[in-house]
């Protein structure tokens, strides 16, 4: 397959040894100078690159009919707008906040545990994440997840920076330590107890597997999807 990398950055440079180790080609490599054009040459796009760049980006690959498989984290808000964007086009595009294969069976564990403490107000739920400290975003792609799952379960329908409680409101504490690759926690805490369940990166070369995984997928799947999709998780 051949493969471009818009975004060359930590990313970008890990997910090139995995493709090359899983046997692809990496045709060209774009940065933030570079000329997006290049991308034609590829049969399909991984983007990690920024959160001011994510959306044209996707939108420039619908336009040019190519599958892409974007990793960018902090668009979230425009999600809706890509959506109907990739759906004109009849476009292709897996979209994740977090591609390796733990954190998205961390995912489902969540939610199960969610479905579990629900009826059990005495427990207070918060979430910590620890990111590196040339991180653009916060909270993460993944704790924003993370926190979508707990409002399914939860009348926790939006979420706040920090640790003090608010109604309504998830506490997320977000914290910047160098050369942290990616920590997340979910806590229940009662007078009684405590529970924690916790996801601990020791590379990226997770999130980058992923990522090739995603990208071989997309390329006999035609819509949009996210990780959930190509793992096959209920
Ligand atoms: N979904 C997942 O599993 C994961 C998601 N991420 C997310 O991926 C993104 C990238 O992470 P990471 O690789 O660590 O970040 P880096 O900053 O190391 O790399 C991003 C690269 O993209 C470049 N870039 C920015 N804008 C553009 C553009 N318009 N066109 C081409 N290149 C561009 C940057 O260039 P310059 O330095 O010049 O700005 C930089 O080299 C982040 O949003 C992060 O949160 C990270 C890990 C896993
Ligand atoms: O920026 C990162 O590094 C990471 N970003 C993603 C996120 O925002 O959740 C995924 C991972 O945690 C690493």
């Amino acid at each position: 397959m051949k493969i471009a990398l818009l975004g060359y950055g930590k990313m970008g440079q890990t997910i090139e040894r995995v493709a090359i180790q899983r046997g692809h080609d990496v045709v060209t490599r774009i940065g933030r100078n570079d000329s997006i054009e290049d991308i034609q040459k590829a049969d399909v796009v991984i983007e990690f690159t920024a959160p001011d760049s994510a959306v044209s980006n996707i939108k420039f690959c619908a336009d040019m009919g190519l599958p892409i498989v974007c990793g960018t984290t902090g668009w979230n808000e425009e999600l809706q707008e890509v959506t109907d964007y990739i759906d004109s086009k009849k476009g292709t595009l897996v979209h994740a906040s977090n591609f390796s294969l733990g954190v998205n069976i961390f995912f489902e564990l969540n939610r199960k545990l969610a479905a579990m403490m629900a009826p059990y107000q005495e427990y207070r739920v918060s979430m910590e994440e620890i990111h590196h400290t040339e991180k653009k975003d916060a909270p993460s792609g993944t704790a924003v997840t993370l926190a979508q799952g707990i409002a399914e379960y939860t009348d926790l329908n939006k979420w706040h920076l920090g640790t003090d409680n608010e109604s309504n409101s998830l506490p997320i504490d977000a914290q910047r330590v160098k050369d942290v690759k990616g920590t997340h926690s979910v806590h229940y805490s009662s007078v009684i107890d405590d529970i924690e369940i916790k996801h601990t990166a020791h590379s990226r070369d997770g999130f980058a597997i992923g990522a090739v995984i995603a990208a071989e997928w997309i390329t006999k799947h035609k819509g949009i999807f996210t990780m959930k999709d190509v793992l096959n998780l209920s």
